[in-house]
């Protein structure tokens, strides 16, 4: 499970993240929605200790992330899919990445399976598509087997195939009873694959509410996001 409690990130004059309070529980994928700059990233970033918050606190299973032993085993995550060394083969960067975290080779050839790419393990990862870097960030991602898991616009670059496979592997973690945050910009592809969403804009929480009750109440998913966020769109603007 995922809490932040009042979380609240300042960059100099902006409020990135702005006094946000939720839950994301296990068993089911949450959709993290909000227009560019909304502060999606930012506030997984704090959730995974990458910055410090202002204020406020992001807990997985009730701990911080810097006061978890093994983070790897808890919460897995894919930000920039090509945060990655091109000079690097696939299995070996993943296989540095298990060893710092007593990890070993058989769980690294059996995610890159997983992801599909275990027929290029060997080559250069500079030389991966966008698509390829997306899947070898997911395989980082499960390599500890982590019951959160979060993943920030996975979908980018995917193919049909690709983002069909996404769907299927988020809505299987989580009824494995996983804990799954995923932020995407496809409205239509957040329908078929989130239970519940939350909607964020200009930092602040818009809406926490099942697919089900938004498409109760709009035509579609899309609809709902685009009346709910009318007001919070802004390109770069301080607050
Ligand atoms: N390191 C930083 N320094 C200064 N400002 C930042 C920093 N990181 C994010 N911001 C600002 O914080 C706000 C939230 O950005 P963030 O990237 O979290 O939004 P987002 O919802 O993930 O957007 P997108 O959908 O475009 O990825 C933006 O105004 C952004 O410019």
């Amino acid at each position: 499970m995922i809490e932040l409690q009042h979380l609240t990130k300042r960059y100099g004059g902006t409020l990135a993240v702005d006094d946000l309070s939720f839950k994301v529980e296990p068993g089911h994928v949450t959709g993290f929605l909000g227009p560019n700059g909304a502060g999606k990233s930012t506030t997984m970033r704090l959730i995974l200790g990458l910055d410090a918050p202002t204020s406020g606190q992001a807990l997985v299973n009730g701990r911080r992330y810097t006061s978890i032993a093994k983070p790897m085993h808890e919460v897995g995550a894919l930000l920039d899919a090509g945060a990655v060394h091109g000079g690097r083969s696939a299995y070996n960067h993943l296989l540095s990445l298990a060893r710092t975290n007593d990890i070993g080779p058989t769980r690294v050839a059996e995610v890159l399976d997983q992801v599909g790419l275990a027929g290029v393990a060997r080559k250069r990862v500079g030389g991966f598509s966008l698509g390829m870097k997306q899947r070898l960030g997911i395989a980082s991602a499960l390599l500890g087997d982590p019951a959160v898991l979060m993943f920030d616009e996975p979908v980018n670059g995917l193919d049909p195939d690709g983002v069909r496979w996404i769907r299927d592997l988020m809505r299987s973690l989580a009824a494995e009873g996983r804990t799954i945050l995923l932020s995407s910009h496809l409205m239509s592809e957040m329908a078929l694959t989130a239970e519940r969403i939350i909607i964020v804009g200009r930092g602040k929480l818009i809406a926490e509410a099942t697919v089900t009750e938004l498409t109760a109440h709009y035509p579609s998913l899309e609809d709902a996001y685009m009346a709910l966020t009318a007001g919070s769109v802004q390109y770069g603007a301080s607050r």
